[in-house]
């Protein structure tokens, strides 16, 4: 693998293409009639007797045309359904989605998904690594296999060049509590993304928010030259200056779900003129649009209610523009390349191992301040040498610390790894749903990965630990026996930290996901043989799902044997006697490694099987 810093002076050098250059293959993008609707639960107990459910129609009957070379914006108030359209012309929205969206004339495709780019209106980017790292790790696991990685790695440089991101390439991308590049620089990384696959088609959602006019301006100008080289760019946007506007190839208005205004962004003005609606001063088209999409009418001297107002633009649009867009999108093109001639056998870009040893490398950057978090390992040295000196050279005489210091072992062990394996998926949900949809990479090279990575400090924490207390604690002086113990501890870590990522992969709710781990552990705990020797029998199927009971089973098998015996009082009792260890047993530690072992796996396929469904709209 190249490394991405000694490789980053590669761009200076040569640009291997320009974002700007022509696309190979054009896409033309329709839709007709695009109804969407949604259920919503009525949820309150003030609505008790109301109907469970109602049906909200967020887009109502939409249609338009997007050629080559265009740049069409969308435009309508807070909540008239521009996201939602974008997202459906983005193929990524499940649900009831009504109407036809072709590209190219056929449906949208796994290949199209690779030929599209999209950006959302949150930048879903990894806080600790560098912009160059971004869009480096992007394109190793984006560009095709063709490629070799130095080229990548050179397109990557080439796309920072032309962004105009150069000159904060090593600075770290940054989030809510860690300062970082600007938020038009984090935009720009975010279209950068998407411009390393030079996709025929680029969707952008609110590219300009929150951006000043002039970085605002410089963002809308890359994507108009983005468009001048055959690519087909759609993009949202709230209340773009006038400058803006007169970028604009296309307009869309929207309101409440309903299309006001579809057509070139030189004719809009005419045509609300032309139906009756203009401005009493000479104003920003776009706030003019907004007011008209608001049911506001600047005609002062009407009053009209803005129901009315509304009504009168879908009416003007239904019997004004609606029949030519009907008649424009039903036309054949005369286009004759065809997205679908892509090779079909490769719909990933990269191998298997390939994503996987990025994804891994990609991983150990991100986290290496939380995978060596001072924090953390102080927290596990401390108890270890506060758990060596309390139970300082204690020897089978105190058979109770003895057995209390094991059961100390298992439930520490259970709770430390589970509550750090609970976050993964939660915290990574949005770059997950981000880069699954666009396929970038098969989803068990990320969760190989991702579980991967973490391993190495997962078991080096508890490895210290035992070294540390065993020793200190004066448990039995046999290398076997030591060996035997760390192994169990190690096991018992890793179904920690499987049931740890399942509940994070199921719940996907930190809070939830933490109260329920803290009630399944404590239960597993409750369980271990330590506190109730008895367990009811109709509660006793407990035992066998509880970690905390095969591991201390195990750690106390390491220790005693049958038949040992300890000073009890005036006289030696047999450790088979002792509550703790008669409940649980010295026999069967085979089935004990079995039922961890099973729990090992178990864990990790349901949270496999709970992330499948991330990144892929819903039905
Ligand atoms: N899954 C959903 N559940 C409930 N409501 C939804 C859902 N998806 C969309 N909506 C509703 O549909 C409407 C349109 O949402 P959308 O995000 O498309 O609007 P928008 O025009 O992009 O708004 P904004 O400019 O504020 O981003 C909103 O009222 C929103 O609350």
């Amino acid at each position: 693998m190249v490394d991405i810093e000694a490789q980053s002076s590669y761009g200076k050098s040569s640009s291997p293409s320009s974002i700007f250059n022509k696309v190979d293959r054009p896409v033309i993008l329709k839709f007709q009639e695009v109804v969407y609707t949604i259920r919503i639960k009525n949820e309150g107990w003030l609505k008790k007797n109301s109907d469970k459910s109602i049906e909200k129609q967020i887009l109502k009957g939409v249609t338009g045309k997007v050629l080559p070379g265009e740049l069409l914006a969308m435009l309508g108030p807070s909540g008239s359904g521009k996201t939602t359209l974008l997202t459906a012309l983005g193929g990524r929205l499940g649900g009831k989605l009504g109407g036809t969206v072709t590209y190219n004339g056929k449906s949208f495709s796994s290949i199209m998904k690779r030929n599209t780019g999209f950006v959302t209106q949150d930048d879903v980017l990894y806080p600790h690594l560098t912009v160059t790292e971004t869009l480096v790790f992007t394109a190793l696991l984006r560009l095709p296999r063709s490629l070799t990685s130095q080229e990548k790695v050179m397109h990557a440089e080439s796309v920072i060049n032309q962004l105009g991101l150069t000159r904060c390439k090593t600075s770290i991308i940054g989030g809510p509590l860690l300062r970082g590049v600007s938020g038009g620089e984090r935009k720009r990384v975010s279209i950068g993304q998407e411009m390393l696959i030079n996709p025929s088609l680029l969707f952008l959602d609110e590219p300009t928010s929150g951006l000043d006019s002039t970085t605002a301006q410089r963002i809308v100008s890359t994507l108009w030259d983005l468009a001048r080289g055959g690519r087909t760019v759609v993009m949202t946007i709230h209340q773009p200056s006038s400058r803006l506007f007169y970028m604009f190839h296309k307009v869309l208005l929207l309101s409440e779900g309903n299309p006001l205004f579809f057509g070139k962004g030189s004719e809009v003005m005419d045509y609300f003129n032309h139906i009756g609606f203009s401005p009493s001063v000479a104003m920003n088209p776009s706030d003019f649009l907004l007011d008209l999409a608001n049911g506001i009418s600047s005609d002062d001297s009407s009053q009209e209610d803005q129901n009315t107002v509304t009504q009168k633009l879908v009416s003007a649009y239904t019997s004004n523009l609606a029949e030519n867009l009907e008649a424009e999108t039903l036309e054949a093109d005369d286009h004759q390349d065809d997205i679908s001639d892509y090779k079909k056998s490769e719909r990933w870009s990269t191998t298997w191992w390939q994503q996987f040893v990025v994804l891994f490398r990609r991983g150990l950057k991100e986290r290496r301040h939380e995978s060596f978090d001072s924090l953390k390992i102080g927290q596990v040295l401390i108890i270890a040498f506060l758990c060596g000196l309390l139970w300082w050279q204690s020897d089978v005489a105190h058979l109770q610390d003895q057995s209390g210091l094991l059961f100390f072992y298992s439930g520490f062990w259970g709770f430390f790894p589970l509550f750090q394996a609970i976050f993964t998926f939660p915290q990574e949900r949005e770059m997950l749903a981000k880069e699954r949809s666009s396929g970038m990479y098969r989803l068990s090279s990320y969760f190989m990965s991702r579980t991967l990575a973490d391993l190495p400090m997962e078991l080096a924490l508890p490895t210290v630990f035992c070294i540390i207390t065993y020793w200190m604690a004066g448990l039995k002086r046999a290398l076997e026996s030591f060996l035997y113990a760390l192994f169990t501890l190690l096991l018992s870590v890793m179904v920690s930290q499987g049931l740890g990522l399942a509940l994070g992969a199921l719940v996907m709710d930190l809070k939830s996901a933490t109260v329920l781990g803290s009630v399944i552990m404590l239960s597993f705990t409750l369980a271990g043989g330590y506190y109730v020797q008895n367990v009811p029998a109709f509660i006793s199927w407990i035992k066998y799902i509880s970690i905390s009971q095969h591991t201390y089973k195990l750690l106390i098998g390491s220790q005693y044997e049958h038949g040992q015996t300890y000073p009890c009082g005036n006289q030696t009792c047999l450790v088979d006697d002792y509550p703790a260890i008669k409940s649980i047993g010295l026999d069967n530690q085979v089935i004990s490694f079995v039922a961890l072992a099973i729990m090992l796996v178990f864990y990790r396929v349901v949270a496999y099987l709970a992330l499948m469904r991330i990144g892929v709209p819903k039905k």
